[in-house]
C-alpha cells in the first residue's frame, strides 16, 4: 500500500476501476440467475419454496459449479483489461515523458483487438473457468450451509445471518481460488510480456520451478480481507432484491 501510495498516489489504488464496475451487474446477474434457474431445474422449487424445502447440498454444488462456469466467460474480457491495467505501475504522466500502454479501459480493449487478436481478449479464460466452477459451487454451499445452520426451521435468514454467511462464503471462495488466480493472472500478463506459457499446465509447472510453491498463496490475504464486505453485501442484495420481487 504504501509503495503504490508513494509511487502512482491515491488514484494508484483505483486503476481498472470502471470496467468492473461496469461488468459486476452483468456478471452477477449471469452467475445469480443461472444458479438460480439451474436449482429450480434440479429441484423443482422456487426461491421462495426453498426455505420450506431446502435443496441438497449436492444440486447446490452443481447449480453453484454451472453459474461459475458459464459466468466466467462473460468475466474473462473485463477481467483481462482489470489486470492489464492493474499491471501497469509506472508514475503518473508527466509532461514529455512517454504516454502508457493503455490509456484506459477502452484503449485497452481495443489495443488487445488489434495487437493480439479477438481471441486475444480471452487470454487466460481457461484457467479462469477452472478457478470458478468448483470454487462456485464452494462458495454457494458454504452460504447455505452457514445460513442454515443459524436460521430455525422453515424460516428466512435475518439479515446479520445472511451478511456472516455471505462474508464467509466470499473467504472460503477465494482461499480455495487463489492459486488458481494466480496462474489465471500469469496467463493474462503473459501476451504482454511476449512470454507466452504452452497451457495452464505449463504455466503451474514453470511458477512453481521459479518461485516456489509459495506463489500459489499470493494475494490470499488480500483477497480473502476484500472478500468478507463486498460479498457480504453481494448477498444482502441478492435476498434483499429476490424478497422485494416475489
Ligand atoms: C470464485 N471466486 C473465488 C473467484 C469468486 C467468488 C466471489 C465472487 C465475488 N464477485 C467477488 O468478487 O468476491
Amino acid at each position: 500500500m504504501v509503495k503504490t501510495y508513494r509511487h502512482e498516489s491515491l488514484l494508484g489504488f483505483f486503476k481498472g476501476m470502471s470496467f468492473p464496475i461496469a461488468s459486476i451487474a452483468v456478471v452477477n446477474s449471469v452467475l445469480f440467475g443461472i444458479y438460480s434457474n439451474t436449482l429450480l431445474a434440479l429441484t423443482a422449487t422456487s426461491h421462495q419454496e426453498r426455505r420450506a424445502q431446502p435443496p441438497s447440498y449436492t444440486h447446490i454444488f452443481i447449480a453453484g459449479c454451472t453459474g461459475g462456469f458459464l459466468q466466467a466467460y462473460f468475466l474473462a474480457p473485463f477481467d483481462l483489461i482489470k489486470v492489464r491495467l492493474q499491471n501497469q505501475t509506472e508514475p503518473r504522466a508527466k509532461p514529455g515523458s512517454p504516454p502508457p500502454r493503455y490509456r484506459g479501459p477502452v484503449h485497452c480493449a481495443t489495443s488487445i483487438f488489434q495487437e493480439e487478436g479477438p481471441r486475444g481478449l480471452f487470454r487466460g479464460a481457461w484457467a479462469l473457468t477452472l478457478r470458478d466452477t468448483p470454487t462456485m459451487g464452494i462458495y454457494f454451499i458454504t452460504y447455505e450451509c452457514l445460513c442454515h445452520q443459524s436460521t430455525p426451521e422453515g424460516q428466512n435468514p435475518s439479515s446479520a445471518t445472511v451478511l456472516v454467511a455471505g462474508g464467509f462464503a466470499g473467504i472460503t471462495s477465494w482461499v480455495t481460488a487463489t492459486p488458481l488466480d494466480v496462474i489465471k493472472s500469469r496467463m493474462q500478463m503473459a501476451g504482454l510480456n511476449q512470454r507466452a506459457h504452452r497451457g495452464v499446465l505449463d504455466c503451474i509447472v514453470s511458477s512453481a520451478r521459479q518461485e516456489g510453491l509459495g506463489v500459489f498463496f499470493r494475494g490470499l490475504t488480500i483477497n480473502s480481507a476484500r472478500a468478507f464486505p463486498v460479498n457480504a453485501v453481494t448477498f444482502l442484495s441478492y435476498e434483499y432484491l429476490l424478497h422485494l420481487w416475489q
